[in-house]
């Protein structure tokens, strides 16, 4: 549904165009010098992340409510996903029962910036506790437990996807185009590459369909592959991206700088594919997201949208 929905949208739009050219190249690049990063989960790196080998249940919950509450940082300066990531690692360290169903089915905006463990403020902060006081009710289906919504999935990452998107009101990241739905279902699916990636393609992460994912529709990848040449903007939408400018959520230009990034990732890993057999667009986003972070303050800006769900 990602994959169609976007390619739908990628093919009439006229805000954003890409370049297949600078997909070629970039292709090369990559065929030549990175391919080794791009097969296989990518570390989980434990400095920034949770992990407890020996309580799974706890590692899967740190994902769920990590990705639950993975958005739009860009409003207070500063701030960005790191800290969500470690401020929540540093609460579960400190108290287990920090994310328990009781905890969360009362979280309020205050818990919430606790858990950042940031003096500033939280964007939406009120919008993040609600989702988190989702998580208790959509998991009383699958035994109150991540470990059964998982398991649920019957290690199909794109049946996660589904069973997240269904479970959780906040996840269903989607959005109209001139009279047809588009999914993107980021952080759904951000969830997913999560729990392969903490749990190194292994146990509940052992999924057998993770090439079925798509890239994670975020702001930080679209910024990049403009910067790449792959992605181009309309004069009128590049003046408003790079005066900072607000888009609307679910306006054309929105939508269509996220669906035009799927799908140059789709063609990117097409590219590659030949080359690189077990290239996912999971490790073609997690390279692209980690250039972008790293190159954030050369680049022009990325596109500002106040939601929920990138
Ligand atoms: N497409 C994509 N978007 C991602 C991530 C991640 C987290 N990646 C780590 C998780 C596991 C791996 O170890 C990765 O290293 C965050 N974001 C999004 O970026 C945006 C910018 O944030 P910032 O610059 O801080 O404000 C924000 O929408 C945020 O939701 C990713 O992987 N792909």
């Amino acid at each position: 549904m990602v994959r169609q929905s976007a390619a739908a949208v990628a093919r009439v739009g006229t805000h954003v165009q890409i370049s297949k050219p600078a997909i070629a190249a970039v292709a090369a690049s990559i065929r030549a010098s990175h391919a080794a990063r791009l097969v296989g989960p990518a570390a989980w790196d434990t400095r920034v992340h949770f992990r407890d080998t020996l309580r799974p249940e706890l590692t899967l919950r740190y994902c769920l409510v990590l990705d639950a509450l993975n958005f739009c940082f860009w409003p207070e300066p500063g701030l960005e996903y790191e800290h969500l990531a470690t401020g929540l690692k540093a609460c579960l360290e400190a108290d287990p029962q920090v994310l328990s169903d009781d905890s969360l089915a009362g979280a309020t905006p205050a818990m919430v910036q606790r858990l950042f463990g940031r003096e500033c403020p939280v964007p939406l902060a009120d919008e993040r506790a609600r989702f988190l006081a989702e998580i208790p009710k959509g998991l009383r289906r699958h035994g109150g437990q991540v470990t059964g919504l998982v398991a649920a999935a019957q290690q199909s990452a794109a049946a996660l996807v589904d069973l997240v998107v269904e479970a959780f009101p906040g996840f269903r990241d989607q959005a109209v185009y001139r009279g047809r739905q588009v999914f993107f279902y980021k952080r759904a699916q951000i969830f997913v590459a999560d729990v392969w990636g903490a749990f190194g393609g292994g146990g509940p992460g052992a999924f057998h369909d993770v090439q079925r994912l798509t890239m994670f529709a975020d702001y930080r990848v679209p910024a990049q592959l403009r910067t790449m040449g792959i992605l181009h903007y309309a004069t009128a939408l590049a003046e408003a991206v790079d005066a900072g400018r607000e888009l609307p959520a679910g306006g054309e230009a929105e939508v269509e700088i996220r669906a035009a990034t799927v799908e140059a990732v789709e063609l990117m890993r097409g590219a590659l594919a030949p080359s690189l057999p077990g290239i996912t667009s999971v490790t073609l986003d997690w390279w692209l997201w980690e250039a972008g972070e790293a190159g954030k303050d050369a680049q022009s800006p990325h596109h500002r949208t106040l939601v929920p769900y990138y």
